[in-house]
C-alpha cells in the first residue's frame, strides 16, 4: 500500500494511539504554543520539554530512531540556525578561537531549539494519529470545513508524491541502482525531476476524478434539475473531434447513439481513444469539435454541473477517485457538490448497493483494491447519474472480485459504457459493443457477434483470452 501515512504514521495500539485525535491534536497544540513562548535563555526547560517527548515516544513505542529519520525535513532551518552566529551583530565573544555574534547564536539556539521541538511534536502527533482520524480530530474541533478540505487535499497530494516516489525508487532499484554511491547521483537527481511530473499528472487525475463529481472549488448551490427531453437517446455523440494541447490528435469524428438502458462496451486497442472518448461524456475534455447530448442536453460549458450530476465516470483507478478521510465523505463528495438533498441517505443507499456500508467509516486508503473498486462506483452512485461510464472497471481484479463486480453491474439499471480491455466481461455485461481504433468508431454491434469476427479484433489488436471460448 502506497500512503504518507506509511511514510508518517507509526501504526501502533499502544494508550498514545488510543488517545482520541481531538485530545491529541489539541494537546499536540497546546505544546507547541507552550515551546513556542518559552523565554530562549530558559534552557533547562526546553531539555525537559525533549525527555517528556521522547518519554511520550517509549509509551507510544515508537523507536526514537523513526522519529530522528524523519527530523531531517529541519535541516534547512538548522543551517539557518548555525549561520547566524558567525553573521550575527555585536557584541561578539570568542569560542574555542572562533568570533561568534552573541546575539546571534542566542538567535540561532530560539530556532534550533523551538523548531527541533515543533517538528518533533508534529511527528509525536502524526506517528500515532492516522491521516484520516487526524482529520476527524480537526471535524470534531469545529475546524471550519474549508480548511479541512485543504488539509484532505494536502495530504492526499503528499499521498500521490510518496506514492510516485516509491514507485520510482522500486523501479530504479531492481534495474541496478544502488543510491548509497555517488556515481549513482545522477539518476538520482532526473528521478526527482519525473517524480515532479509524474505527481502532477497523478494530482491532475485527481483533480480530473474531483471535477466530474461536480467539484467547482466554491460551495454547492442547490440542484437544478434541467428537464428531460423524454424522446431524446440517453446518449448522442456526432462527429467528435479532438487534440490534446501538444497537439496529439485523439479523436477523429466519433459517432455513436445509446438508448435508454443500454449497457454498450467500449473496446479498442491501447492509445485508441477510449479513455479521451469517455472523458469528453461530461464534459471534462473539451474544446475539440463535434457535439455530445446527454439525455438531450447538449455538453456545453452552461450545461456542465447538469451534465456531470446525469454522467457518472468511474475512473480506471480508484485512488485517483477516493480522497477523504473516510469513506462516507468520499461518497458524499459529489452529492453534496451537487447540492442534493438527503446526502446521508444517498450515501447509506449507495454503499448497500455495493455491499459496502460495513466500511462506511474506514479510510478509503485501507481498503483492498477490490473494496476500493466498490467504493469508487459508490461514490458515483451516489450522485444517481442517469448514464454510467466505467473505465477499465475488472482492471486488477481477482477473479471472484471480477465476478462480484460482474453481478452488481447486471443488477444496476442504468444506460452504462463499459471502456474495458476485458472482452470476456464485456460479454457477460454489454449487449452490445462499439470499437474504437485511430480515434473513430470501427465496429458496432452485439457483443457476441463483434467478438466472434476474429478477422476484425486481429486487424485491431484485440484478442479473446488462451483458451476462451464463445459458445
Ligand atoms: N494528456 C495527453 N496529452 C497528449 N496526448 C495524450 C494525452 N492523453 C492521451 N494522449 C494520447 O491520445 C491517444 C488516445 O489516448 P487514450 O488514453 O484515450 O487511449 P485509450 O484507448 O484509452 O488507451 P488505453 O487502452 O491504453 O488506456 C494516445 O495516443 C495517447 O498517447
Amino acid at each position: 500500500m502506497s500512503g504518507s501515512h506509511d511514510v508518517l504514521h507509526h501504526a501502533g495500539d499502544s494508550p498514545v494511539h488510543r488517545l482520541a485525535p481531538h485530545v491529541k491534536i489539541l494537546v499536540a497544540f497546546g505544546a507547541v504554543l507552550g515551546v513556542v513562548a518559552t523565554p530562549r535563555t530558559v534552557f533547562g526547560l526546553f531539555g525537559l520539554y525533549l525527555l517528556l517527548i521522547v518519554a511520550v515516544w517509549s509509551v507510544a513505542r515508537v523507536p526514537v530512531l523513526w522519529f530522528v529519520k524523519r527530523a531531517v525535513i529541519e535541516v534547512p532551518f538548522v543551517a539557518l540556525a548555525f549561520l547566524l552566529p558567525v553573521f550575527g551583530t555585536d557584541p561578539r565573544a570568542d569560542v574555542v578561537g572562533l568570533s561568534v555574534s552573541v546575539e546571534g547564536a542566542l538567535a540561532g539556539w530560539n530556532i534550533l531549539a523551538k523548531g527541533t521541538l515543533g517538528v518533533l511534536i508534529s511527528l509525536t502527533l502524526a506517528a500515532t494519529t492516522a491521516p484520516g482520524d487526524l482529520l476527524k480530530g480537526l471535524q470534531v474541533l469545529k475546524v471550519p470545513a474549508p480548511l479541512i478540505m485543504i488539509a484532505t487535499l494536502m495530504l492526499r497530494y503528499g499521498e500521490v508524491v510518496v506514492g510516485e516516489a516509491r514507485r520510482m525508487r522500486v523501479a530504479r532499484i531492481s534495474r541496478g541502482d544502488d543510491p548509497r554511491f555517488l556515481w549513482q547521483a545522477g539518476a538520482l537527481a532526473r528521478s526527482v525531476g519525473t517524480l515532479f511530473i509524474r505527481s502532477y499528472e497523478r494530482g491532475e487525475r485527481v483533480h480530473l476524478a474531483m471535477v466530474s463529481r461536480g467539484w467547482t472549488g466554491s460551495p454547492a448551490g442547490s440542484a437544478t434539475i434541467v428537464a428531460r427531453t423524454p424522446a431524446a437517446p440517453a446518449l448522442e455523440v456526432s462527429k467528435l473531434a479532438f487534440a490534446y494541447p501538444d497537439g496529439h490528435q485523439a479523436l477523429f469524428g466519433v459517432d455513436l447513439r445509446v438508448e435508454r438502458g443500454e449497457r454498450v462496451a467500449v473496446l479498442g486497442p491501447n492509445g485508441a481513444g477510449k479513455t479521451t472518448f469517455a472523458l469528453h461524456l461530461n464534459g471534462v475534455h473539451a474544446g475539440g469539435s463535434g457535439t455530445v447530448s446527454v439525455a438531450g442536453l447538449e455538453v456545453t460549458r452552461k450545461n456542465l454541473r447538469e451534465i456531470r450530476r446525469r454522467v457518472g465516470l468511474v475512473f480506471q483507478d480508484p485512488d485517483d477517485q477516493l480522497f477523504c478521510p473516510t469513506v462516507a465523505e468520499d461518497v458524499a463528495f459529489g452529492p453534496r457538490n451537487f447540492g442534493m438533498s438527503d446526502v446521508d441517505g444517498r450515501v447509506r443507499a449507495a454503499l448497500r448497493s455495493v455491499g459496502m456500508e460495513a466500511v462506511a467509516d474506514r479510510s478509503p486508503l485501507h481498503l483492498s483494491g477490490g473494496q476500493r473498486r466498490r467504493v469508487a462506483l459508490a461514490s458515483v452512485l451516489a450522485c444517481d447519474p442517469e448514464l454510467l461510464v466505467l473505465d477499465e472497471p475488472s482492471a486488477n481484479l481477482e477473479p471472484v472480485a471480477r465476478r462480484e463486480l460482474a453481478e452488481l453491474l447486471l443488477a444496476l439499471d442504468r444506460t452504462m459504457l463499459v471502456v474495458t480491455h476485458d472482452l470476456p466481461f464485456a460479454l457477460q455485461i454489454c449487449p452490445r459493443s462499439v470499437l474504437i481504433d485511430g480515434g473513430v468508431v470501427v465496429a458496432d454491434g452485439p457483443t457476441r457477434e463483434v467478438l466472434a469476427d476474429s478477422g476484425l479484433l486481429a486487424r485491431h489488436r484485440l484478442e479473446l483470452p488462451y483458451g476462451f471460448r464463445l459458445d
